[in-house]
């Protein structure tokens, strides 16, 4: 058993019961860069869709996580094609996006994460105020403004049920320029409840231009100072990293893993401290590198001491969970717990949270990990 938990109260077992895999780092985690809508449990699409009398290709549990799950190298565009297998059943449903909310905390307080911040389009839970509606829903009474309120209620009360600390970020999505206002306006509104920083998620492959309009919503995310990060060089190539970090001044990379392919960009990161959130399961499945682990970017981000985490990005999607990732990077990309314990303060030194509540995050991970705090990397 985990007994480590911050305030003592709580004994965490070691891992869910539905991953089989190894732990290998079993001590508190920070973990930056997960989707909400790719990180529902399928017994809650079911249920839901159970409640609102939705029918389901699939209604046993193996049919519908079947369809749902990637087993095999993809293609980013194919992949984002998975969530219309079930974004109709939770979307414009109140009950459901909070019960999202709530079980994401608990299955990541099972995983060992103390701090989480998670990222989801609220215009994609919405059914009125959204242009055009998402999913084929019909028009109904949930604006993305009330689903952002949901999820803030649904992560508080994980908070308090399972005592770890989760914040979230807003994403605008590279083809719907039209929403991006929106989403630095939420950000603004419920920046006291809990909503950390502003993302630009969505398929780089097909929009990676600079839109004006994400421009714009990030001019005025940094002149607030709402925090900001960007998918930028999952798939795309390295000139999209370097205007998110140049133009959208982007604090922190989605992925970013052909920044590697210039050079120049790389060093001038490496020099800027910048974070890069990496998501080693997620880049196999969506295509994004090469599906030989042994040849993963992540190897060289960690010889150059970099500053990165390691995330889950979509584990519904990859059936997969954090420890995955952790074991993965441990078996194939020879890491080890020193690296695990320097890429999770990193990770912490990168969120999101104000610096009071860093600081104390911080606190917890070097006492967690037996460190002095003066002893930095
Ligand atoms: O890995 C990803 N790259 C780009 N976009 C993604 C990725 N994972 C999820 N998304 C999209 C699909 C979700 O509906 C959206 C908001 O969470 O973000």
């Amino acid at each position: 058993l985990y007994t480590g938990a911050p305030t003592g109260t709580r004994l965490l077992s070691t891992m869910d019961e539905h991953t089989p895999e190894k732990v290998v780092f079993n001590k508190p985690k920070v973990e930056l860069h997960v989707h909400l809508d790719g990180a529902i449990r399928v017994q809650t699409i079911l249920d839901v869709a159970k409640r609102r009398q939705i029918s389901l290709p699939g209604n046993a549990k193996e049919q519908m996580t079947s369809r749902i799950i990637l087993t095999e190298p993809s293609t980013l565009t194919g992949f984002l094609h998975k969530f219309t297998e079930y974004m109709h059943v939770v979307a414009g449903d109140r009950e459901a996006i909070k019960r999202i909310a709530y079980e994401f905390v608990e299955d990541k307080a099972k995983e060992g994460v103390i701090y989480v911040e998670v990222r989801y389009s609220p215009h994609f839970l919405a059914n009125t105020k959204v242009e055009p509606i998402p999913w084929n829903q019909k028009e109904g009474d949930l604006s993305p403004d009330e689903v952002v309120d949901l999820v803030n209620q649904g992560l508080s009360q994980g908070e308090r049920a399972f005592n770890i600390k989760a914040r979230s970020i807003l994403c605008c999505m590279r083809h719907m320029p039209s929403w991006s206002m929106d989403i630095v306006e939420l950000c603004k509104k419920y920046r006291q409840q809990g909503v950390v920083g502003i993302d630009l998620a969505g398929d780089e492959s097909l929009n990676c231009d600079g839109n004006p309009d994400h421009r714009k919503a990030y001019e005025e995310a940094a002149r607030c100072g709402i925090h900001r990060t960007v998918h930028a060089g999952e798939v795309g190539p390295p000139s999209v990293v370097r205007e998110a970090v140049e133009v959208l001044k982007a604090e922190r990379v989605g992925h970013g893993y052909r920044t590697l392919e210039d050079r120049d960009l790389y060093k001038k990161l490496l020099a800027q401290n910048m974070h890069f959130e990496i998501c080693p399961i997620s880049s196999r499945l969506t295509g994004a590198c090469d599906p030989d682990f042994t040849k993963h970017p992540v190897i060289t981000f960690r010889k150059d001491k970099a500053n990165y985490s390691l995330n889950t990005d979509d584990p519904l999607i990859f059936n997969s969970s954090l420890h995955l990732d952790y074991s993965t990077a441990q078996k194939y990309m020879g890491f080890t717990e020193e690296e695990f314990k320097r890429l999770n303060i990193k990770s912490a030194e990168s969120c999101f949270l104000p610096e009071n509540e860093k600081k104390e995050l911080l606190h917890k991970l070097y006492d967690a990990y037996g460190m002095i705090q003066s002893t930095a990397f």
